[in-house]
């Protein structure tokens, strides 16, 4: 590495912050282990994930990645085997059972991909939606509830039990029952999994509402593809650590997308499989410091 350089920008360099500040969700070097038997899977090994109250995120990743794991973890249906998570003032580390039951009453809101799981099938929309309303005075229930099926543009089918709704449209109550208890951060995944692209967008659509109209900090794991195009941040997730982002920019119309890759807290960045095969960059590789970045190149050696 060049000293000079280093001393060059040695102006530059500040304290660090503490690791999440006042983001709303914060996980820091999160470890989950699953143990079978004599077998032990780990599904989270070290991964940190920041995200600011009011952002609408998107979670990708191959299957097996560690997505589903998170999303148990965040909404409080799973404990972390180590490392720091914190949803608001939440400490999901230091939970005990009656700070989760509060917890995933009143911070969080959820949405499965079966569209069979959201909702009970003996109930009417609204019914499904006030049933979680502990906190709404009764005489109140049913017209939030309307409130929150129109916003999500299903006020029609109210009086309907699931059975008798579209795809999309019990989805989207599924989104107003997850919204009743007004959750800071809701949690989906694959909420359209089940669905053709039409009726995709229209959920994709009350997600974004939840979000921009409802304030609430939204997190949805996708095996969409073109879910980069609807969100501002896409997070994917590889081998139970975020391995990189792509960032959505709207200048005055003019859409980008940009990939970044992820440093974790030990500075440590995945160089892409294809950028290592096309300069053989095997275990070891040279670093210098130069004006603006860092550059990394093969160590010339025979190995
Ligand atoms: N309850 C469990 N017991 C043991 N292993 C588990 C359990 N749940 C998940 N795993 C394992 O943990 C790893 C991560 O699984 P997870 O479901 O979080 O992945 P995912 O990215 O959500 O996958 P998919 O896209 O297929 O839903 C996998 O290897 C999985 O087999």
């Amino acid at each position: 590495m060049s000293d000079s350089t280093l001393e060059a920008l040695g102006g530059r360099s500040a304290p660090p912050a503490q690791f999440g500040g006042d983001a709303l969700v914060v996980c820091d070097n999160l470890v989950r282990i699953y143990q079978t038997g004599s077998v032990e899977v780990q599904a989270l090994q070290g991964l940190d994930l920041l995200v600011d109250q009011g952002e609408m995120i998107a979670l990708v990743g191959a299957s097996g990645s560690g997505k589903s794991t998170l999303l148990a973890l965040l909404s409080g249906m799973d404990a972390p085997t180590a490392g720091r998570a914190r949803v608001g003032r939440w400490d999901l580390m230091a939970m005990h059972a009656r700070e989760r039951v509060a917890y995933r009453q009143q911070m969080v809101g959820f949405v499965w991909q079966q569209t069979s799981r959201n909702l009970l099938p003996y109930l009417t929309a609204r019914q499904n939606v006030t049933t979680p309303m502990t906190f709404t005075h009764r005489r109140r229930r049913a017209a939030r509830a309307n409130e929150l099926l129109d916003l999500l543009g299903v006020g029609h089918v109210a009086d309907r039990r699931p059975l008798e709704m579209s795809g999309g449209e019990q989805q989207r109550v599924a989104i107003a029952t997850a919204l009743a208890n007004e959750p800071q951060l809701l949690l989906a995944d694959e909420p359209t999994g089940e669905l053709d692209t039409t009726t995709s967008q229209e959920v994709f659509d009350a997600l974004r509402t939840a979000n921009r109209e409802a304030g609430t900090t939204v997190i949805v794991v996708t095996h969409d593809p073109s879910v980069s195009t609807q969100v501002e941040r896409t997070v994917a997730i590889r081998d139970g650590r975020t391995s990189s982002e792509v960032l959505r920019r709207d200048d005055d119309g003019d859409v980008t997308h940009e990939e970044y890759a992820v440093m974790d807290r030990a500075g440590r960045v995945q160089v892409p499989r294809e950028y290592r095969d096309a300069l053989e960059l095997t275990r070891r590789v040279r670093l210098a410091l130069e004006g603006d970045h860092v550059s990394v190149r093969p160590d010339g050696r025979p190995r």
